[in-house]
């Protein structure tokens, strides 16, 4: 461990964090890991299950050279019944890579929300259709808020329609955004007309169904991150041009990609550096399983505010 161990909470993540400079690293980030020169040294995700308490822990490293950043985040995810208030708890360990020495922990909440809304966002920059009126959100979770934060900010939605399972998550989310919200008794109503679509649940069994999807919209497929779980159904699942994060995390742990037997186009970074097409004109899934090197540029970048705004205090 280092002399002096830094620790960066939430509050000041949130403060340093900037979505206009998230965006770029996070993009290069993604190219870099669909590049065989990309620098970027990223196992699948080692998941530990905890079936007694409905639970999960995942431990995420990454290096990537190009950023000369090495860092590990543990996460933990439960499903309902457990004694914890929130379902995602994760903590970020940055190392100095030149030695392996641990520098600083940063609490993961406020890293993993963002960074998981901002890759979505840049799916959506890429594959949407012409059309951006309406947008829809099934799940009403911290996802969600994070997702409407930056979906709002970065396209000119003219309504955000919300399904949750339980009213009283989906009010609590309407509180929470600072925006407009129609909320909808069910997920079709929520669906029907939607041009982008984003699944921020913890289902298990599809809560989407191809047949009411208008054709040519995009779906950020966030949850469902487990080999036996899912959000969308087969008809769905097959017949879009299906997009990954990562074609080896998504073999391994999407249970939509696996049960369904969808063919993958491409991953995310092949289209941000121009080696596969952003097919528009047809009904597009960006499935996201969330990957360690976003969190690995994004705690650098956070790392690097951190410095700068400490030198400029002493
Ligand atoms: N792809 C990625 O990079 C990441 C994905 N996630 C995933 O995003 C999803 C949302 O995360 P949070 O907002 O933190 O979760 P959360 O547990 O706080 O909220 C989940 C929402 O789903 C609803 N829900 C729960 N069980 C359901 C079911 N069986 N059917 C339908 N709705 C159900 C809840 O009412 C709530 O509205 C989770 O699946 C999580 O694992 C989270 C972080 C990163
Ligand atoms: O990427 C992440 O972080 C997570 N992905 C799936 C669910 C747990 C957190």
């Amino acid at each position: 461990m280092a002399d002096r161990l830094t620790y960066i909470g939430s509050g000041e993540i949130e403060e340093l964090l900037l979505d206009s400079e998230l965006i770029p690293v996070l993009e290069r980030a993604l190219a870099n890991f669909s590049s065989e020169d990309g620098g970027v040294e990223q196992p699948v995700r080692s998941t530990v299950p905890v079936a007694k308490y409905n639970g999960f822990l995942g431990v995420m490293p990454a290096y990537s050279a190009k950023d000369d950043a090495l860092v590990t985040k543990l996460v933990r995810f439960y499903q309902a019944n457990s004694s914890a208030s929130s379902s995602h708890h994760a903590t970020v360990l940055l190392f100095d890579p030149s030695n392996g020495i641990l520098k600083a922990v940063m609490d993961g909440r406020v890293i993993t929300e963002k960074r998981t809304a901002a890759v979505s966002a840049i799916a959506t920059k890429y594959l949407k259709s012409k059309n951006l009126d309406i947008l829809c959100i099934l799940g009403a979770g911290p996802e969600a808020v994070s997702h409407y934060e930056i979906f709002t900010k970065m396209f000119p939605f003219k309504q955000v329609k919300v399904w949750s399972r339980t009213r009283e998550r989906v009010e609590k989310f309407a509180k929470t955004v600072g925006g407009p919200v129609t909320i909808c008794a069910s997920a079709k109503e929520a669906v029907l007309d939607a041009d982008v679509v984003i699944t921020v649940t913890m289902a298990t069994e599809p809560i989407l169904f191809g047949e009411w999807i208008k054709p040519g919209a995009h779906i950020n497929a966030v949850g469902a991150c487990r080999p036996d779980w899912r959000e969308l159904d087969d008809g769905l699942m097959k017949s879009a041009v299906l997009y990954v994060d990562s074609r080896e995390g998504a073999i391994r742990e999407s249970g939509d990609v696996i049960l369904s037997g969808a063919e993958i186009f491409a991953e995310l970074g092949e289209v941000v550096k121009g080696t596969k097409p952003a097919v528009r004109d047809r009904t597009t899934v960006f499935k996201s399983l969330g990957m360690a090197i976003e969190d690995t540029v994004t705690a650098k970048l956070i790392y690097d505010c951190w410095e700068v705004k400490n030198k400029q205090k002493s």
